[in-house]
């Protein structure tokens, strides 16, 4: 199924714009878990099974996979969402950027061995470097625009030809990019000015927004920002948040039962501003 097809489904059946995002941290896991091969996959497929029916996506953070030597256990996550959650879309944020050829390699690695419904890009390579991903038509491409890190100004505000650096990737995102209808965008929930700024360059392109949680972005601002006109086009990233909820209170082996309620508590904040 086309990623945005998909996308579509889940905002609408699942009524949630929230994306659950999956960055384990073996530091940070309940004590149980010390010690055991396949911790990882077992943290975060805990962590699905409780929050599936909440999320419009997950969004695995693959550095959080391959500094352990997890890959395979990326492969194993991936494999499980899609066999017991199949309406949710993945969303392997790789952030990945490099020449063409490499690139095929990067997208054969996303979409053909990980499996992956939708990749994040980072555009400033330019389109030859997205060409890869997007010959892949029904899967999504989610380029870098406006991130919600405090030194993405340092570039993405530059002034290009009257215009700031993030809005030319928006507007040649939608505009020339999205020729397969299979594009979106990461937009920072610390920004909601810029959010509501590539709102207004890209129509109902999907955004990406990770900052709300440990990153303090405010939801209602965000929602507001960025929402289309029938309340949807957000995937609305929340990752450390949700899944050390449970690490925080020491609630040990029922870590997955408080991610559900910090997830729960995300999506209906979302959906009373909406
Ligand atoms: O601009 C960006 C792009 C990506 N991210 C990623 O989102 C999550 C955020 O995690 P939190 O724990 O909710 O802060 C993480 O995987 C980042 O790599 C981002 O934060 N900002």
């Amino acid at each position: 199924m086309h990623f945005m097809t998909a996308l579509k489904a889940a905002w609408q059946q699942r009524n949630s714009l929230l994306c659950v995002g999956l960055d384990p941290d073996p530091a940070k896991f309940p004590a149980h878990l010390a010690g055991r091969p396949q911790a990882i996959f077992e943290f975060c497929r805990d962590i699905v099974d409780a929050t599936a029916d909440l999320a419009c996506a997950f969004k695995p953070q693959i550095a959080y996979f391959a500094a352990h030597r997890a890959e395979d256990q990326l492969e194993a996550l991936i494999e499980h969402i899609h066999t017991h959650h199949p309406a949710v879309p993945v969303i392997l944020d790789a952030k990945r950027g490099d020449i063409g050829s490499t690139a095929e390699q990067y997208a054969v690695e996303a979409f053909e061995r990980f499996k992956a419904d939708a990749i994040t890009v980072n555009p400033y390579m330019g389109r030859d470097s997205v060409e890869p991903y997007l010959a892949y038509g029904d899967k999504g491409v989610i380029l870098l625009c406006r991130t919600s890190n405090p030194g993405g100004s340092d570039l993405q505000f530059l002034d290009v030809g009257g215009e700031k650096l993030f809005e030319r990737v928006a507007r040649l995102v939608a505009e020339e990019w999205n020729a397969s209808g299979n594009c979106g965008l990461v937009v920072g929930a610390t920004f909601p000015a810029e959010i509501a700024r590539v709102r207004e360059l890209t129509g109902e392109l999907p955004l990406l927004v990770p900052g709300i949680g440990a990153q303090g972005g405010d939801i209602a601002a965000t929602v507001q920002a960025g929402r289309t006109m029938d309340g949807c086009g957000l995937m609305i990233n929340s990752s450390r948040a949700i899944l050390y909820a449970g690490v925080d209170v020491n609630e040990g082996e029922d870590f997955a039962a408080a991610a559900r309620r910090v997830a729960q508590d995300t999506r209906d904040a979302i959906n009373a501003c909406r």
